[in-house]
């Protein structure tokens, strides 16, 4: 497939006597993976403890936002899977106006690209970056930490995409460093299905007593993705997908799947690969991405 590079400029808009913007159009929502991921225990809540690396790319979902006076937030476009009130686009814009107490509104328009169910944290961006954008529009004032505890509170996944970086993270996800990779080509392969993320870590095969490695042991020969095995062993395409990818590079599931990803040595090779994937799968090819492009909207 074409690389579906992320527009990283969203559109202004027009502008308000006072000078704020009345509208963000194509604010990009980045897809992430999960480098490795080893659940290393569980809180008394249920809620897992993690390692993981994550890696932002260039690759995602766009949303547009128009601002309303009337306080109403609403999602203007059918998504397919995806009811209105349990968007996350709206969840997160519906948190945000109640923790800032804002008066206004917004209508919000989702550009669904990214697999849902996919392990690459999609409606987690979309939340993300809703927060970051309503943030500007709204001229709420939050700060990059204020939007990361926002987000926490829709997934644990939220808080990533308004760090902003590729991170070493531990907690539930929500403990972040910064990690300084080398630019990469990924392939990314989707084998058709969707796997809910509760179903695969309420399992009774998951292992949750991987031993803690510090950051700067990090590397890909020396970790793995504890809750592959057991999507693998459910969801039988996955590591169908994980074989036939692994023929070209070492290739694992991101996050609680259903995507595989490898690393590819080159942009030409990312494309071989993309073009030679069984027609039962999708597959795209993404660039690693050092900054989310809304990071300084956050400064
Ligand atoms: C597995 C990961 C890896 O990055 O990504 P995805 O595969 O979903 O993209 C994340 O931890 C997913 O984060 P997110 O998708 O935001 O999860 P949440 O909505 O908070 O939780 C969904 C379900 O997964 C469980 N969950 C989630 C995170 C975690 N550290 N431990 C858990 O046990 C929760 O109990 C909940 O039932
Ligand atoms: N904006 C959104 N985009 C995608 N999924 C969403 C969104 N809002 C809510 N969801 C729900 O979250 C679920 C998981 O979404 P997604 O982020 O795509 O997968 P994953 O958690 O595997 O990365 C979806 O199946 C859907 O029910």
């Amino acid at each position: 497939m074409d690389h579906p590079a992320l527009n990283t400029a969203p559109l202004l808009g027009t502008v308000l006597q006072a000078g704020k913007p009345t509208q963000l159009l194509g604010c990009p929502a980045p897809a992430k993976l999960n480098l490795f991921l080893h659940v290393v225990g569980r809180r008394p809540d249920g809620y897992h403890l993690l390692q993981t690396a994550f890696r932002l790319l260039d690759w995602g979902d766009t949303i547009d936002l128009r601002l309303r006076t009337d306080g109403v937030i609403r999602r203007t476009n059918a998504i397919a899977g995806v009811a209105e009130e349990q968007d996350l686009v709206v969840r997160a814009a519906r948190l945000l106006q109640q923790r800032t107490a804002t008066t206004l509104g917004a209508d919000i328009t989702l550009h669904k690209q990214l697999p849902m169910g996919g392990g690459l944290g999609g409606g987690s961006s979309d939340a993300a970056t809703t927060l970051i954008a309503l943030n500007r529009l709204w001229q709420t004032g939050q700060s990059r930490a204020q939007l990361q505890t926002i987000g926490l509170e829709l997934g644990a996944d939220v808080p990533v995409f308004v760090f902003g970086e590729d991170a070493f993270a531990e907690g539930v996800g929500e403990q972040l460093q910064a990690l300084t990779l080398p630019s990469a080509w990924y392939v990314i392969l989707s084998p058709g299905v969707s796997i809910p993320t509760a179903e695969i870590f309420s399992s009774k095969d998951l292992t949750r007593n991987t031993p803690l490695i510090k950051m700067a042991d990090f590397a890909a020969s020396t970790t793995h993705n504890d809750l592959q095995t057991v999507a693998c062993n459910r969801y039988p395409e996955v590591q169908e997908a994980i074989d036939w990818l692994s023929n070209f590079a070492p290739a694992r599931m991101t996050g609680s799947g259903a995507c595989v990803f490898a690393e590819a040595r080159s942009e030409e090779q990312a494309d071989r690969i993309t073009k030679s994937c069984p027609p039962r799968w999708k597959a795209w090819k993404a660039r690693s991405l050092a900054r989310h492009p809304l990071y300084e909207w956050l400064q």
